[in-house]
């Protein structure tokens, strides 16, 4: 593949595109609520989704029958500036949003293999496949917690269940992922980047695909359920 063959949806700063972006989730939210009756919604943490969360809290849907959880988790306690769920609670869940049922990732053990049963078993209450999922991308090519360098990479990849732990080298912690399984079902799937070192990261990667070398390259598969659209901002 390509980079001129993925489905690229470019914008001047991160505003402009946190609004395209939250528009067209909103949208498929809606269609999903008028289909089925519920949705779900899989987003991402770190620092990139700050102004999509933003955007995505002040639009009126009827969140209480949307499910939101983070793609992955790193596994500190819930109230940890470095949570995710922390995060996506503050910074997602309110305003118009508040209503929104989430699912935390986390459970109360020091480390995340061994929760990985429970949080299986959470998912599995889920509605599959999920709506919209929203991946982000680091700079060594993780995705959600699919680190290159965690010892448990290949499992995860393999995995057919949601989710996976892993032991980042790299990290200051452990973390819990879904796994690419739940993820590349899904009816939407996003790729959300921002900056030139990322969009390089991005070239290089179509450049060398090897999933355990550049753990994104799971969500190019031609076998996902849709194409990723990749949203970048310069
Ligand atoms: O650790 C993580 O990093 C990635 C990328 O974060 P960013 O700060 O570069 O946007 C993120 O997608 C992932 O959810 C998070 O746990």
């Amino acid at each position: 593949m390509r980079a001129e063959d993925l489905d690229w949806h470019r914008f001047a700063d991160s505003h402009k595109l946190a609004d395209a972006l939250a528009s067209q989730i909103a949208s498929d939210l809606n269609q999903a609520l008028g289909e089925r009756g519920s949705a779900s919604l899989a987003v991402s943490g770190g620092s990139t989704p700050l102004a999509l969360f933003n955007a995505l809290s002040s639009i009126d849907l009827d969140w209480s029958r949307v499910t939101v959880l983070p793609v992955d988790e790193r596994w500190v306690d819930e109230d940890d500036a470095q949570s995710n769920s922390r995060l996506i609670r503050q910074q997602l869940l309110r305003e118009c949003a508040t209503a929104a049922r989430f699912i935390s990732l986390k459970h109360p053990t020091s480390q995340p293999q061994a929760a990985q049963e429970a949080c299986n078993a959470r998912l599995a209450t889920l509605e599959q496949p999920l709506d919209v999922v929203v991946l982000g991308m680091g700079l060594d090519g993780h995705t959600a917690s699919l680190f290159p360098d965690a010892p448990e990479l290949a499992d995860a990849l393999a995995s057919t269940r949601c989710c996976h732990a892993l032991s980042p080298a790299s990290q200051p912690t452990a973390r819990m992922s879904l796994t690419p399984a739940l993820l590349n079902a899904a009816r939407r799937r996003v790729l959300h980047i921002e900056g030139e070192d990322k969009r390089q990261v991005l070239d290089a990667v179509l450049a060398d695909p090897q999933a355990l070398r550049y753990p994104i390259a799971m969500a190019l598969t031609a076998e996902a359920a849709a194409p990723l659209q990749i949203y970048w901002a310069a």
